[in-house]
């Protein structure tokens, strides 16, 4: 629990007594990043077009195509290279675990929101490793609110039913104006043409607004889907 400020009431911080930094911060307040980049830590390159806090939702498992597993460790690196923190729901296991690898090795930070009873079954991160600051929240309910509340944007990387309900969760807020973040797709071999095509089909019989598909971020280059990501916050901020 921070000493400055009290952690949100549901969650406990877990800290990382080897650096003592955290004991100082609030996870939702923003301080974090600011004392990483003061410490030099999150590379000299900010996040494009201001960006700093991405949060990604992907796979617990790897999937069967080794691509993806490659594409997650290096979107890791990526986010790590660019200065934005990851925001992920603290598994160690599949692309979550290959993710925070990633912006691990890249001396980036990472963020992980994880329900109690995953750390009870060992699905979170495992260890307290320089740059990862995790929260344990009680129910999941919890987990994606923390995780939405920290990032600034939202990127769907492969993954299953777990990451197509985190998906649509925030997806759904955006369009109810609940928040203006904006949502997108790394769509790695065309992974989530399949999907575009099945929303385009209910936008064309009048379920969806044709607007809402085309506001979704879709690309499989990380530069790319980072600044059109950014292009959108940038909109959605002015409305
Ligand atoms: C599947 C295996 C272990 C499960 N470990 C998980 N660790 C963390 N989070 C998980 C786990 N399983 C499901 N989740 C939740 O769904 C999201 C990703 O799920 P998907 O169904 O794989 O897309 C994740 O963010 C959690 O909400 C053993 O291999």
């Amino acid at each position: 629990m921070s000493r400055r400020y009290a952690a949100a009431s549901a969650a406990e911080l877990i800290v990382a007594p080897a650096t003592g930094l955290f004991d100082l911060v609030d996870p939702r307040a923003g301080v974090w990043p600011t004392i990483v980049d003061a410490l030099g830590r999150a590379g000299t390159r900010r996040g494009a077009g201001g960006l700093s806090r991405l949060a990604v939702f992907l796979g617990a498992r790897d999937g069967s195509d080794p691509a993806h597993a490659e594409t997650a460790y290096a979107v890791g690196r990526g986010l790590a290279d660019r200065g934005i923190e990851l925001v992920y729901g603290g598994g160690g296991s599949g692309l979550m675990g290959r993710v925070s690898q990633g912006v691990i090795d890249g001396g980036g930070r990472v963020y992980g929101v994880i329900p109690r009873f995953m750390v009870q079954r060992e699905w979170g991160r495992i260890g307290l490793e320089l740059g990862v600051e995790t929260t344990v929240v009680n129910t999941m309910h919890e987990r994606k609110a923390l995780m939405a509340e920290r990032a600034q944007a939202f990127l769907a990387l492969p993954g299953g039913l777990g990451t197509l309900e985190e998906l649509f969760e925030v997806w759904t807020w955006q369009t109810l104006a609940l928040h203006g973040k904006p949502v997108g797709l790394l769509n790695t071999g065309g992974f989530w043409d399949p999907l575009v095509a099945l929303l385009r089909g209910f936008a064309d019989v009048g379920f969806v607004e044709h607007d809402t598909i085309d506001q979704m971020v879709v690309g499989d280059q990380l530069d790319d889907v980072l600044e059109r990501l950014a292009s959108v916050a940038a909109v959605l901020r002015t409305r």
